[in-house]
């Protein structure tokens, strides 16, 4: 495969490697990392991608000048803050491309400034696009570094007029001296600040500082070998931490009594409460919360789930929230990770409070990429009575009357039951 900037880019640096050769290389990453964290798991084969170019839904692009003065966009530079002309990117659905190119030569020749990093002038830092592959919609997002934007009006007609699918424009306000592009506060500037996909056959709705998987088709995968490690009853009740736009709860909500989302982002939460609303699940509740800070307060409660989903982002997990999990003794816990090397540390822990999993299971939600989602299904295996790993006040498991009596938090958002 040819990329004109596959060695200044970074971003695919496995874009000479075969599928198979990916699939071996990325089953041998995860087996090493887990080999030398001491975990003794199978790797299992790699399930890669059926579709593995245009996949990628969600784009950031910085904006710079060439020699001639003459405005090129793109991603930046492996390891720097330097743009390079990404046009045509094979990993970019070819319509976001398009849009991206129409952007640019807009913002070219209508003299929009661009923000500089060094000086902190300027007006536009990034645009992005967010695609729903299932529906064609598109969500575009101007990055400004203030609120004035003279030349919005103009921009956005010419958007819509020449791109039907573009359904909203936002402009994202970024005033700080930061690399993190998206910040809190946002203008819809063209219709509803949000789009619409078909994920799992279900309508899925998300603004613009939500999560949504990279990989649409390949997120379906994941979730039905989720749904399949999980093997849930009928009266199961089920917590989906780190539940983002609540994606994995709604898709399993039809094969379970309950399901409750925790997500520290309020917005993907309201996102996540419409998509309920919009598919008529009614069995599912959403939570605005810190994990870690929910699992306490699960634990000080001793509320019962019988599965805990865990995908938190790539730092992994904390021991507060492993040891809170496992003092509930779910019958499972399925964990999700976007990397291997802290899902492996977490494991570690896992497995002091006596969670194991015999198997680790590679998706490959990032073709040409080094990067490999993997999930692991964790179990409760028996420990000799003497050996207790929790430490602190709570212990000692409340009885059924005690919890029944006891307060709840205002904080916590527990129904009695
Ligand atoms: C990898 S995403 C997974 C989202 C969702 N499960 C999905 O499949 O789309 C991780 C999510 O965790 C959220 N998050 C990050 N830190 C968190 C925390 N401390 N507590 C709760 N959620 C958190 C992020 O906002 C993001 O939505």
């Amino acid at each position: 495969m040819k990329c004109k900037v596959e060695k200044l880019c970074g971003g695919c640096s496995n874009l000479k490697c075969s599928k198979a050769l990916q699939a071996k290389q990325k089953q041998e990453y995860v087996e090493n990392i887990m080999e030398r964290a001491g975990l003794q798991v199978k790797v299992a084969p790699v399930l890669m991608a059926k579709n593995d170019l245009y996949y990628r839904n969600k784009v950031i692009v910085g904006f710079a000048k060439n020699k001639e003065k003459k405005v090129y966009s793109g991603l930046y530079a492996a390891h720097s803050h330097r743009v390079i002309n990404t046009s045509g990117c094979l990993m970019q659905p070819k319509l976001v491309n398009e849009i991206i190119d129409e952007i640019t030569h807009l913002v070219d020749s209508m003299k929009i400034e661009l923000y500089n990093e060094k000086t902190g002038t300027g007006l536009l830092r990034h645009v992005m696009i967010r695609y729903a592959h299932s529906t064609n919609q598109v969500m575009v997002v101007f990055v400004t570094s203030k609120v004035q934007f003279p030349s919005r009006r103009n921009l956005v007609n010419a958007l819509v007029e020449k791109f039907p699918q573009i359904v909203t424009i936002v402009q994202n306000i970024n005033t700080r001296n930061t690399s993190v592009v998206i910040q809190n506060e946002s203008i819809v500037l063209y219709g509803k600040g949000m789009i619409t996909d078909i994920l799992c056959g279900l309508k899925i709705s998300f603004t613009a500082n939500s999560f949504y998987q990279i990989h649409s088709e390949q997120c379906e995968e994941l979730y039905e070998l989720g749904k399949k490690l999980l093997n849930l009853r009928a009266q199961d009740k089920v917590l989906d931490t780190y539940c983002g736009v609540g994606t994995i709860g709604l898709t399993l909500a039809s094969s379970c009594r309950e399901v409750t989302g925790v997500e520290l982002n309020e917005e993907a939460i309201q996102n996540a409460r419409l998509n309920a609303k919009q598919n008529g699940i009614k069995n599912i509740r959403f939570v605005a919360m810190d994990s870690t800070m929910f699992m306490r307060e699960a634990r000080k409660f001793h509320q019962k789930y019988e599965a805990i989903i865990l995908d938190p982002p790539r730092a992994g997990t904390t021991k507060a929230f492993i040891e809170s999990a496992c003092f509930l003794q779910p019958n499972r816990i399925l964990y999700i990770s976007c990397d291997p090397k802290t899902q492996a540390r977490d494991l570690i822990v896992f497995k002091r409070f006596g969670y194991y999993t015999d198997e680790i299971h590679p998706v490959d939600m990032f073709p040409y990429t080094e990067h490999i989602e993997t999930v692991a299904l964790l179990t409760k295996r028996k420990m000799r009575s003497n050996q207790t790993p929790f430490k602190n006040k709570h212990t000692v498991p409340k009885t059924r009357s005690n919890f029944k009596s006891s307060k709840f938090s205002k904080k916590t958002k527990f129904k009695k039951r």
